[in-house]
């Protein structure tokens, strides 16, 4: 038993009960393919329920239009239901500010992107520091890293320890009152390590600096509230959470998200144009420039809704048995090597190798056996570099993976042992 009910989710998806292995190069078409899928790489993004794609069809279908209230019937109904997205969102993560608080984006990235220039620019400059962990994703790594370069500020890195786990003391000792922002990673995406948040945040007010956390991986995954951890900035994406691709959002405390300028102007996020100056939409609209990803609204929201249905106690404790049982199995093999702290005390991913196969010849062998997992270092090179492998292979799973399928990932990997042998 889980504490879902598989059967009835896995009959949202239709893409589950997909055959694999013909021929890629003509899309849609499957008389070829007679392989059954095994989907176990849900970190790079989940699958998409039949209640958000046809949420997102029913606005294609009856009220697409552009929004910010033209003055017709269907803009007025595009617009209620794109601002509306934007409030179910707010209240998914407990953002008591509702849409003034959650900034639609393309997606995490984007978030990290948009605060990092329309803050990071104004407010960072040599003598100030940005305070990571060594487990960020490129997200947020390679942003604060850039912008650092063009402000002068510094950025440092908390250690993670040799189980996966960040080193508390040391980041204690790296924030300090030169830090102005603390941006880590809530789960990781490589290591499935869930970082202390709520205490990272206030190490961050205590000298004074904003606490931004990467929950592209914990808010599909687990309850979040915001105003629990006392962040100022969240950032997660739409597709990692049963919603379609290019939408993501921004959480930023009320009063911040005021005091900061846009930094992508246009239509939509202006109030008065002259040939001299202009002036600033209320919040969110301010930083949500041209024509937005309205059908994609439709759709987050749609997605939302569908977990919470489940109950994202039961998403967590479901991914969390998973990630436990993959982690009991393939430590069944001396010649496996995990990343990240033990089964029981991570998010629901498992990252690892398999002694003398590359990761990518390893996930070949496992895409013709039906099973997709995602071989690379999955958008955390310095964290690959700092574990001392060019490459991993990570299974990832999600509320319609079962054991049976980690077993069919486990008797993968033992037809690729024999074909390396
Ligand atoms: C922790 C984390 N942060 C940021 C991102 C970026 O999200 P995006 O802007 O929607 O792409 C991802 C996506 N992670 C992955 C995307 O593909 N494989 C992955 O592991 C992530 O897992």
């Amino acid at each position: 038993s889980y504490p879902v009910d598989v059967d009835a989710i896995r009959a949202d998806f239709p893409i589950l009960q997909r055959k694999v292995g013909g021929d890629i190069s003509t899309p849609g078409e499957h008389d070829d393919d007679d392989t059954p899928l095994v989907y176990l790489d849900n970190a790079a993004t989940s699958h998409t329920p039949e209640q958000v794609v046809d949420a997102i069809v029913d606005y294609y279908h009856g009220y697409n239009s552009n929004v910010h209230r033209g003055i017709h019937h269907l803009s007025q109904e595009a617009s209620v239901a794109y601002e509306n997205a934007h409030d179910r969102v707010a209240e998914f993560i407990g953002a008591s500010g509702g849409r003034e608080e959650v900034v639609f984006t393309k997606n995490t990235t984007e978030s990290m992107n948009l605060v990092a220039y329309a803050w990071g620019l104004d407010e960072l400059g040599p003598g100030d520091s940005v305070v990571m962990t060594e487990m960020e994703h490129h997200a947020s790594l390679v942003t604060w890293q850039q912008i650092a370069k063009k402000t002068g500020a510094e950025v440092r890195y908390i250690r993670v320890d040799d189980d996966g786990r960040l080193d508390m003391e040391h980041a204690k000792e790296l924030i300090d009152d030169s830090t102005k922002m603390v941006s880590v990673v809530h789960v990781s995406n490589t290591l499935g390590t869930v970082n202390p948040v709520s205490e990272l945040a206030d190490m961050a007010h205590e000298v004074g600096a904003y606490a931004f956390v990467d929950g592209a991986q914990s808010v599909p995954t687990r309850p979040v509230d915001v105003e629990d951890i006392d962040a100022d900035f969240f950032a997660f994406s739409g597709h990692k959470m049963c919603g379609p691709t290019g939408i993501g959002a921004l959480y930023g405390k009320r009063d911040i998200l005021e005091e900061m300028q846009p930094y992508l102007y246009g239509g939509e996020m202006i109030r008065s144009v002259t040939y001299e100056d202009s002036t600033w939409e209320d919040l969110p609209w301010k930083f949500e420039a041209g024509t937005p990803p309205i059908a994609q609204g439709v759709g987050f929201a749609a997605a939302v809704d569908y977990l919470d249905d489940i109950g994202m106690e039961n998403v967590q404790a479901h991914e969390e048995l998973l990630a436990e049982y993959a982690y009991d199995r393939l430590g069944e093999f001396d010649d496996i090597e995990m990343y990240g702290p033990p089964g029981d005390d991570r998010g629901g991913l498992v990252a690892f190798n398999l002694d003398s196969v590359h990761a990518h010849d390893l996930s070949s062998i496992l895409n013709e056996q039906g099973v997709a997992i995602r071989a690379g270092d999955h958008c955390t090179q310095p964290l690959h570099d700092k574990l001392g492998v060019a490459a991993s292979t990570r299974a990832s799973f999600y509320i319609y993976n079962t054991r049976e399928e980690v077993d069919k990932l486990v008797d993968a990997i033992d037809t690729a042992r024999e074909l390396f042998a």
